[in-house]
C-alpha cells in the first residue's frame, strides 16, 4: 500500500431484484468467482462478497439479498438486512434489467431508497444485460428511472460480457472516502480462496438443508493451511442464529454436517488439484445478521473471529 499519498476505502453495495445480475457483477468486479451465480432467486445475503483494488482505492463489495416483497419473517428480515448493507454503504449501485425495465419492483426499491437512507449516499444506476436489447430504449429507460430517484450516474453494462464493468469500478473507485485500506494487501492473497472455501461449504449446506435455515447461516474461513505435503487444512466455522439451528446442522450424531463437510471436501481438491482436510465447526451466534462484525465474515481477519 502506497503510504506517501492518500488511500481511498469504503463499502460499495450493490441492490436490486433478485436476479439483476448483482453476483455476476461482484466477480467481475473483483475478479474471482467468489459469489455463487444461479438461477434460483435469493441466493445471497447482506455481507462482503469481496474487495477489488483500483489503483489508491479499495473497494469492499456488499452483496445483498434480492430486495422482494417482505412475505414471510424471514423474507422480512432478509430485506432488513439489504437495506442495512445498502444504509451503511458509501456508495449504493442499483441494478436494473435492461429487459424488465421499471418493473413493480424496482419502482418498489426506488421507493424505498429515501426512506431507507440510501440517497445519504452517492447513488448509481446500473442498467444491466445490454447484451439481451438493442440500444434503443435505453436512453428513455434511463431517464424514466431517473425521474424517480436521482441518481449520481447511470452506466450501461453487461456484467456477464462485462461491458462497462471498467468505467463502473473506475467511477467507484474515485468516489470512495480517503481512509486507510480495511484489509491489508496480503490477506487480500489468499481471500478469494478463503471465501470460495466458504461458498462452497454454505451451498452444500443450503443443498442438504433445504428450508430456510441456511439463510440464517454463515460460512467463516477461520484458516488456512498449506502442508508440506501439498495438502491444505481448512478450517471453518457454519455460524447459526440459535441453538435449534445448531442440532438442525448437526444432524443426529453429527451426521448432516459430516455429509456436508464431506460434499464440501469434495469439491474443493476437485478445485484446487490436491488434498483438503476440510474442518467444520458449527457455533451459535445470536444476531449475526446485525452484528458489524459481520464484516469478518468468509475468513477475514477483521475481528478476533469472535
Ligand atoms: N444476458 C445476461 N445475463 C446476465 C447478465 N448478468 C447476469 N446475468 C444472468 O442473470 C442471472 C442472475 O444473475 P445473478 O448474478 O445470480 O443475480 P443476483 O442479482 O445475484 O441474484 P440473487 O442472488 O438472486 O439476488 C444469471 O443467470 C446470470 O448469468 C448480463 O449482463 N447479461
Amino acid at each position: 500500500m502506497a503510504e506517501d499519498h492518500a488511500t481511498r476505502c469504503g463499502f460499495v453495495a450493490l441492490i436490486g431484484e433478485p436476479n439483476a445480475g448483482k453476483s455476476t457483477l461482484l466477480n467481475r468486479m473483483v475478479g474471482a468467482k467468489v459469489s455463487i451465480v444461479t438461477h434460483k432467486v435469493q441466493t445471497t445475503r447482506a455481507r462482503i462478497r469481496g474487495v477489488a483494488l483500483e489503483g489508491d482505492a479499495q473497494m469492499i463489495f456488499v452483496d445483498t439479498p434480492g430486495l422482494f416483497r417482505p412475505r414471510r419473517r424471514l423474507d422480512r428480515a432478509m430485506v432488513t438486512a439489504a437495506w442495512t448493507g445498502a444504509a451503511d454503504a458509501d456508495i449504493v449501485v442499483l441494478l436494473v434489467e435492461a429487459h424488465r425495465g421499471l418493473t413493480d419492483g424496482v419502482r418498489k426499491i426506488l421507493d424505498s431508497m429515501a426512506e431507507h437512507g440510501a440517497d445519504k449516499h452517492p447513488t448509481v444506476l446500473a442498467i444491466n444485460k445490454i447484451d439481451r436489447v438493442s440500444s434503443d430504449g435505453l436512453l428513455a429507460l434511463t431517464a424514466e428511472i431517473n425521474e424517480l430517484h436521482d441518481f449520481d450516474a447511470t452506466f450501461m453494462i453487461s456484467a456477464q460480457k462485462g461491458y462497462g464493468v471498467d468505467d463502473l469500478r473506475g467511477w467507484l473507485a474515485e468516489r470512495l472516502p480517503e481512509g486507510p485500506w480495511l484489509y491489508p494487501e496480503d490477506q487480500i492473497a489468499d481471500l478469494p480462496m478463503r471465501m470460495i472455501a466458504a461458498e462452497m461449504t454454505r451451498e452444500k449446506l443450503t443443498l442438504r438443508l433445504h428450508q430456510e435455515l441456511p439463510y440464517q447461516m454463515t460460512v467463516e474461513t477461520e484458516s488456512w493451511e498449506e502442508r508440506k505435503d501439498g495438502s491444505v487444512r481448512i478450517d471453518q466455522i457454519v455460524y447459526v442464529a440459535r441453538d435449534g439451528h445448531k442440532g438442525i446442522a448437526l444432524g443426529p450424531k453429527g451426521a448432516t454436517i459430516k455429509a456436508i463437510g464431506q460434499d464440501a471436501r469434495k469439491e474443493l481438491e476437485e478445485f484446487l488439484g490436491r488434498r483438503v482436510h476440510l474442518f467444520i465447526q458449527v457455533k451459535v451466534r445470536p444476531n449475526w445478521l446485525e452484528e458489524p462484525e459481520r464484516y469478518a465474515e468468509m475468513g477475514l481477519d477483521f475481528s478476533d473471529g469472535g
